[in-house]
């Protein structure tokens, strides 16, 4: 996240973090907690790592430090990529885990809401993007989890700002003109959560963008509200 703030405990108890443990443990993405066996994520964090045995999923984490070999983890039973997903630029970026076993929740691990499906994107101001991922383009994975206001923009503006790119309906922008505030590397899979009516939902699934930050490049978005049916489908049936 760029142009960001440290975030405080259990501020934002749905937000966990996505480990791969080959060759090294390393943070891979950010993923939000919908129900007690179930994250939301981006598909792409698992293109080179399909493996289920490969991941671990924190969750009550607030710093990457206070993840040792003796933190508990949840392993992953069953990893669901939309069957439409090709690359982050085309869309579909969504996937679902399934845990190896229910978590409990508490202040610190809970669920957050999904969105109702009718368009009401715009209707969203407070809107905030979470991570652990890079304070700058050339950046390293920050220790505690970084919290950026960002106001969604029509895909209309969108369009105009990636002119190379075909930004659908099932995508939604966020971003400043001038640039500043932003996801960046490692924040990929975490929420784009919006306050609406004293709750919280995930609006959005980080998911690209051109650099970090910049002017006229806002963050791109899956829309969630696109997928509660989807998301429905795969999670309901277990
Ligand atoms: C020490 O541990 C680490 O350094 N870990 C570690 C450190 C970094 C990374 C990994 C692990 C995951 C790589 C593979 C999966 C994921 C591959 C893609 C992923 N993208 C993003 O997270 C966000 C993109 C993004 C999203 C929005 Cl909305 C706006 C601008 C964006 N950016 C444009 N340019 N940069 N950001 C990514 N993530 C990383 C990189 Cl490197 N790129």
């Amino acid at each position: 996240v760029v142009g960001g703030s440290n975030s405080s405990v259990g501020e934002w108890p749905w937000q966990v973090s996505l480990h791969t443990t080959l060759p090294v443990q390393i943070h891979k993405c950010g993923g939000s907690i919908i129900s007690d066996q179930w994250i939301l994520t981006a598909a792409h964090c698992f293109e080179n790592f399909p493996l289920t045995e490969l991941w671990r999923v924190y969750s009550s984490i607030l710093k990457q430090s206070e993840i040792t070999n003796e933190t508990t983890f949840f392993k992953i039973q069953k990893m669901i990529v939309h069957p439409r997903y090709e690359f982050s630029e085309s869309g579909y970026d969504i996937a679902l885990l399934k845990l190896d076993r229910p978590l409990n929740f508490s202040a610190l691990q809970q669920p957050t809401c999904l969105p109702s499906q009718e368009e009401i994107n715009m209707e969203y101001t407070e809107c905030w993007v979470t991570g652990w991922g890079y304070t700058k383009e050339k950046g390293s994975i920050e220790d505690t989890l970084q919290k950026v206001k960002i106001p969604i923009i029509p895909n209309a503006d969108c369009q105009f700002q990636y002119p190379e790119h075909r930004i659908t309906d099932k995508m939604l922008c966020a971003g400043y003109s001038e640039g500043g505030k932003d996801a960046c590397q490692g924040d990929s899979g975490g929420p784009l959560s919006c306050k609406f009516e004293n709750n919280w939902y995930v609006v959005g699934i980080t998911s690209w963008g051109e650099g970090c930050a910049r002017p006229g490049q806002p963050g791109v978005y899956t829309v969630v509200a696109k997928f509660v049916d989807w998301i429905l489908e795969q999670t309901l049936e277990d």
